[in-house]
This record gives structure tokens, sequence and C-alpha cells, in this order.
């Protein structure tokens, strides 16, 4: 019974770290876990703000040409933050291994209720890291938890007219998002993450990160509010 979280940076960091957030996701986790000793979570954890910040520092001081540095600059973000996911969930005696940074890895452990992963290598998001994840532990689902409860027609916050929609296929979603990876891009699902959770059949649940008792409810397999993508 594992289930794959997609912590966006946006919501543990979205200017420096959000200390009360982290609190209450670690609350709801632990009662989550609390009630079955069955019940597993593997959480990957975004760059958020200082991901983009340090990867705007990099192009005005490059020109920005090279994607690829740009994209290590983002993960070195991503593994702050999941560093501080991790140590949070250790003090709970939850989390007893370290971060995933290879989602591929044979020497990846999972001993505790809870595994914490990060960014991997350049050339996508940590969208992608957590459906590798998904493949390795036979999870159908991914939840993406973002700083927007749904995923609208077009970006909401560039489109005034954008509606939100409750479920989308992953054919129309692929026309949303695109097929071209760039750095430290805002999107409710990367493109190349997309084209692997579409090939896998998989299924993504995008809600907002904010609102503890719709997560809980995502968790608990509850009516909730968001959007379905695939499956
Ligand atoms: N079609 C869309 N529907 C919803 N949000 C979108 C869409 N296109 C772009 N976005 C943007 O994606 C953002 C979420 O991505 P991001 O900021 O990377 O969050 P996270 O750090 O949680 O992964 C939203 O705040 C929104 O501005
Ligand atoms: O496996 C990974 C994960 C992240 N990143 C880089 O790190 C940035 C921040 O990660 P992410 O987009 O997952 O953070 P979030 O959108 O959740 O804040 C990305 O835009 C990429 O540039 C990467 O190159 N490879």
């Amino acid at each position: 019974m594992v289930k794959i979280v997609s912590l966006g940076g946006s919501i543990v960091a979205p200017d420096g770290v959000d200390a009360e957030f982290v609190r209450s996701f670690v609350d709801e986790v632990r009662s989550y876990l609390g009630e079955d000793d069955r019940r597993r979570l593997i959480l990957i954890v975004g760059g958020g703000a200082p991901a983009r910040r340090y990867q705007e520092a990099y192009r005005v001081l490059t020109g920005g040409e090279c994607s690829e540095d740009q994209d290590w600059v983002g993960i070195m973000a991503t593994r702050l933050n999941a560093e501080l996911v991790r140590a949070v969930f250790h003090h709970e005696g939850l989390c007893d291994d370290p971060v995933v940074t290879d989602p591929t890895a044979p020497e990846v452990r999972f001993s505790g209720r809870v595994l914490v992963g990060a960014g991997w290598k350049p050339g996508f998001s940590t969208d992608f890291d957590a459906v590798k994840l998904a493949e390795r532990y036979s999870a159908d689902t991914v939840i993406n938890l973002s700083n927007i409860e749904q995923v609208y027609t077009a970006d909401p916050r560039i489109d005034a007219d954008a509606v939100p929609l409750s479920s989308i296929s992953w054919k129309d979603f692929t026309a949303l998002v695109g097929e071209d990876w760039k750095p430290g891009s805002n999107l409710p699902f990367d493109p190349v993450a997309t084209k692997q959770a579409r090939q896998l059949g998989l299924k993504v649940v995008a809600a907002g990160g904010r609102d503890l008792a719709n997560i809980g409810k995502i968790l608990r397999d509850q009516e909730f509010f968001g959007t379905k993508i695939g499956g």
C-alpha cells in the first residue's frame, strides 16, 4: 500500500521555507499512517522559489544558454527542501532512509513508513522522478500537490478566461503542457513526466497542497476537490 506524492516546491518553499505548512503536512501524514500499519508514503519534493531564484541568478550571470547547468542548480534546491522534509519525518520516527536522488538506483532502500525523494538529473522536474518511483513501486497513481487547486484550460495566472477542469485525458493534457522541457517551468505536471505517465497508463491527481483536509481525502481514496489526469 504505497502512495506516491509529488510535493510541489511551491508549497514547501513558496518564498523561504514554510515551516508551518511542513508541520501541518507532517501531522496529516502521521494521522493517515497511524490508521493502518500497512500504509506507506513516498514524497518527492520540488525546488520551489529557491530553485527559480538561483536559476534566475545563473541566467543573469551567464546568459543562461546551458539548460543542463540551470537544471543542476534547480536540482540542488529540490535536495535541500527534501532533506528538511526527510529530517522532520526522521524525527517523527517515520523515515529511516536517505533522500532518494536516483529513482532507478538498485540500492534504493525503503525501510520506514515514509521515503523522501528529490531531483535526479537534468531534463525534467521532480514530477518525472515521482513517475519513476510510481513505476518502481507499482503504484497506479501519482498525487501531485501544488499551489493551484485544479488544472485549468490555460494558465489562470496569465489567461483570465481559463476554466478549471475536474478531469482531463492524457491526450488533452499533453496538448496543454506541450512536449518540450524548459528548466524551472511552472506547470501542473511537466511534459517529460506527462509522456512517461501516459506511456505507463498512470493516473495523476492534481490538487492544492495547502488544503490538508482535502489531501486526507485523496490519501484515503475518498471524494476530493482537484483534477484527475488520465487513468
Ligand atoms: N493549465 C494550467 N492549469 C493550472 N496551472 C497552470 C496551467 N499552466 C500553467 N500553470 C501554472 O503552474 C503553476 C504550478 O506549477 P509550479 O509553480 O511549478 O508548482 P509546484 O512548485 O507546486 O510544482 C500554477 O501556479 C500555474 O500558474
Ligand atoms: O530530476 C530533476 C528535478 C528537478 N530538476 C530541476 O529543478 C527544478 C525545480 O524542480 P521542480 O520543477 O520539480 O520543482 P517545483 O516545480 O516542484 O518547485 C526544475 O525546474 C529543473 O530545472 C531537474 O533538472 N531534474
